[in-house]
């Protein structure tokens, strides 16, 4: 029998645990703030990140990390991506020997430029071939609210992600297994990134032609940058590639689009931080490190470069956009 934890309450953590309860899985979920876990085991509802969720009975709920970990088969890590090593460190003693771990984090860590499942194999003593990665066109208000979704879990261990995906399906959500966690996770990413890009052009008042471009040259340097790494290029054809980024890119609900939409209004990174109430736009932070990343294995992201320019505060939104439409022309 499993039994899932899942860490991390925010829109995601309780969106995916809802799922798992919804699926019939076991599931615990651990919330930093011991009043937002008394609410879910109370009201069945996460105050502050989905006022308006009725959450299944079956979803219990703790502020104890050690007793959520007790005994699970599958841990799940919905902690935003520069915050995960920190935790991971103080959790790695408890983690199950031999569970499954899911990292739910769209990110690179700064600094070191590893990704998410790096960090869990790194601070948290995890094989690799324990880790998956859940990746896709996953807005978390949508899936919380049963819209059709598809999802894609990757892991290295072909068995561990069919067990996963078994254990998330419901009416609603619809999970596909990869092998390609590279491809998985730096689509995952990167996309943040790129919706960022389209935020700050949608600020400026350009429409869906702007996107598109935006979307579909962002693609090619999430695949090159993928290739490079030892991932697959085709895996960026599907949903934690493609599909992610229609989504965020075109939608309202994307916190990344959104901020990025202030900075394209003009507003200064800290002033579009306020204006998203504090919620992870984790492309804010990633773009550097992917840029970092891509400069080091000598993979071209213009794209990329350019956001990162634009949140360190170097250049502005408008100027970015003339720089790289008057790029060098060039067969696509
Ligand atoms: N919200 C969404 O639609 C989706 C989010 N993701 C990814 O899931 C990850 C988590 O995102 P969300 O749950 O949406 O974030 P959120 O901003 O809604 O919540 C973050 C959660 O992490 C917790 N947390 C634990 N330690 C923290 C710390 N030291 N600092 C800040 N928060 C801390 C917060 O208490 C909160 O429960 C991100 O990497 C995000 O890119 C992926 C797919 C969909
Ligand atoms: O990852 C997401 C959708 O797949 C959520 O995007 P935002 O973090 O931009 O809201």
């Amino acid at each position: 029998m499993s039994r899932y934890a899942v860490l991390g309450a925010g829109s995601w953590g309780t969106t995916f645990a809802k799922v798992l309860a919804d699926a019939g899985t076991d599931v615990v979920l651990w919330a930093r703030r011991e009043e937002v876990a008394d609410a879910i085991v109370t009201d069945h509802v996460n105050p502050e990140y989905l006022p308006d969720v009725k959450l299944p009975a079956a979803l219990r709920a703790t502020h104890d990390a050690q007793a959520a970990l007790d005994g699970v088969t599958t841990v799940v890590l919905a902690i935003p991506a520069q915050k995960l090593r920190g935790h991971l460190e103080d959790w790695a003693g408890s983690l199950p020997r031999g569970a499954t771990v899911v990292s739910l984090a769209k990110g690179v860590e700064m600094g070191t430029l590893k990704r998410m499942s790096e960090v869990i194999a790194d601070a948290g003593r995890v094989d690799p071939e324990r880790i998956a990665v859940l990746s896709g066109p996953n807005l978390a208000g949508e899936i919380a609210a049963e819209q059709p979704t598809a999802t894609v879990v990757a892991c290295t261990d072909h068995d561990r992600a069919v067990a996963v995906q078994h254990e998330c399906s419901t009416r609603y959500f619809k999970p596909y297994t990869n092998v390609d966690v590279i491809g998985c996770e730096l689509g995952g990413a990167c996309k943040n990134v790129i919706a960022l890009a389209c935020g700050v052009a949608a600020g400026q008042g350009y429409g869906d032609n702007t996107t598109a471009s935006l979307i579909t040259r962002g693609l090619a340097e999430i695949s090159r940058l993928t290739v490079a790494l030892g991932g697959q290029a085709i895996t960026l054809a599907g949903l934690a590639g493609m599909g992610d980024l229609v989504a965020t890119c075109s939608s309202p609900l994307s916190r990344n689009r959104r901020f990025g939409e202030s900075l394209g209004h003009g507003l200064s990174v800290a002033e579009a931080e306020r204006a998203n109430h504090g919620q992870v736009a984790e492309g804010v932070k990633s773009c550097e490190a992917i840029a970092e990343l891509a400069r080091r294995h000598g993979v071209d992201t213009p794209i990329v470069d350019a956001v990162r320019r634009v949140c360190a505060g170097s250049v502005s939104a408008r100027e970015v956009g003339d720089e790289l439409i008057n790029r060098e022309r060039k067969p696509e």
